[in-house]
């Protein structure tokens, strides 16, 4: 089986340049990171050692993991600085807005003097990220300021604590740790691209990392994850889903969290987080949602040929486990800055400016009319 056919507009088909990170939909509906396939990683790994291998290329050994996930929890802490911008970030402000500030102000106070820090500048951001959204969140929320430090082990579950305010059960870390290797990394997607194109001028990690976040941040992108949420909660059954999903289909609407750019049969995310949604929605003791869901995935398939993407059954795994939706996409944020920093690191490598030529459809030659003759 080959890939989905790509044409044309938005670049697709078109190889922007070689990686070695990543293989997507290579035949059909494959993912893999280094070589690893995500579902192997998703069930024998995690994310700390995710980020390790799209950082150095190899999985690491016992005493690296170690190593690294000590290097990580000593960077977890804000500066006071930036807990002040955070401070006058409005509570209805768009979270996504809050971590390019947060990843901007950051390059600030600790920039990349040289790319000697690329490794330093990456792993700040990843560790720092989770407490940037849940230290605005609960200051802007609950009124809150929250120490930015917890004894959690993994990114995953540090970030659930921070939330919170409580230990995170074991189901809801392993389901974390797990939604953050699938959003890890995606090849030359939009926003790991804008990292790139950034990265060719020769320009710093956070600069390169806050322009992939303003990428992310899109519903065609990122925020699909949002937007089906806030679609698929004013579905009251499984019946009502495909009778709206009909309506929207006829005006021509685009479901959130279907379709994809590359994938031409399925996307391999889905099907492992569509597993965890199910556990959680059995912990929660209602299932509907998770019933919906499945009934948004009958009828996309049966009426469009279309397929659940990574995003939509992330609606409701993240709701099971009580994240408000808007905090959706900026946990993808958390995730995906170690591809967007892999990225830029391997621009580095063997870089040469990313400048393409456009085909002109304008005027033809003309001249300037005197203003008061136009
Ligand atoms: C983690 C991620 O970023 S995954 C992507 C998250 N984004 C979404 O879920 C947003 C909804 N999906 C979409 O908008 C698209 O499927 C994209 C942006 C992901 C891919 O876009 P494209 O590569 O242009 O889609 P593609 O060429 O496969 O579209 C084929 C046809 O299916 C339609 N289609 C594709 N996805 C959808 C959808 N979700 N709902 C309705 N129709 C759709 C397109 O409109 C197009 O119809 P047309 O030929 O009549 O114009
Ligand atoms: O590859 C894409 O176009 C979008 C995607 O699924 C991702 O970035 O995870």
């Amino acid at each position: 089986m080959t890939g989905k056919k790509l044409t044309g507009a938005g670049l697709r088909g078109q190889s922007a340049g070689e990686t070695k990170l990543c293989t997507v939909g290579k035949t059909g509906s494959g993912l893999t990171y280094c070589g690893y396939d995500v579902a192997d990683l998703s069930e024998n790994a995690t994310f700390e050692e995710v980020a390790y291998l799209l950082f150095n290329g190899e999985l690491p050994t016992v005493d690296q993991l170690a190593a690294y996930k000590a290097e990580l929890k000593s960077m977890r802490d804000l500066p006071k600085e930036l807990k002040l911008v955070l401070q006058h970030i409005p509570a209805d402000a768009h979270p996504m807005d809050v971590m390019r500030t947060g990843c901007s102000f950051l390059g600030n106070l600790e920039p990349e003097a040289d790319f000697s820090e690329q490794n330093k500048a990456a792993n700040r951001l990843l560790a720092a990220f989770p407490a940037i959204m849940c230290y605005w969140y609960r200051y802007s929320h609950e009124g809150e300021e929250i120490d930015c430090v917890t004894d959690e082990e993994s990114l995953g579950g540090h970030f659930l604590k921070l939330l919170r305010g409580e230990t995170p059960s074991e189901l809801h870390r392993r389901v974390m740790d797990v939604s953050l290797i699938l959003y890890a990394e995606h090849e030359f997607n939009a926003s790991t691209f804008t990292a790139r194109v950034c990265a060719s001028t020769l320009s710093d990690m956070f600069s390169c990392v806050t322009g992939a976040i303003g990428t992310l941040r899109g519903p065609l992108h990122g925020g699909a994850n949002e937007a089906a949420m806030d679609m698929i909660e004013k579905f009251k059954s499984p019946e009502d889903a495909k009778e709206q999903m009909a309506g929207m289909l006829a005006r021509k609407e685009k479901i959130m969290g279907f379709g994809h750019a590359i994938y031409s049969e399925s996307d391999p995310r889905n099907v492992i987080i569509k597993a965890w949604s199910e556990k959680l929605a059995g912990e929660f003791g209602d299932r509907s949602l998770y019933d919906i869901s499945v009934a948004c995935e009958e009828f996309m398939w049966d009426t469009k040929k279309l397929f659940c993407n990574a995003d939509f059954f992330h609606a409701s795994a993240y709701y099971f486990m009580g994240i408000p939706t808007k905090l959706f996409t900026p946990i993808f944020v958390c995730s995906r800055v170690t591809g967007w920093a892999a990225h830029v690191m391997e621009q580095r490598s063997n870089n040469r400016i990313i400048r393409p030529s456009a085909d002109y459809i304008g005027s033809e030659p003309r001249t300037v009319q005197p203003i008061d003759e136009r």
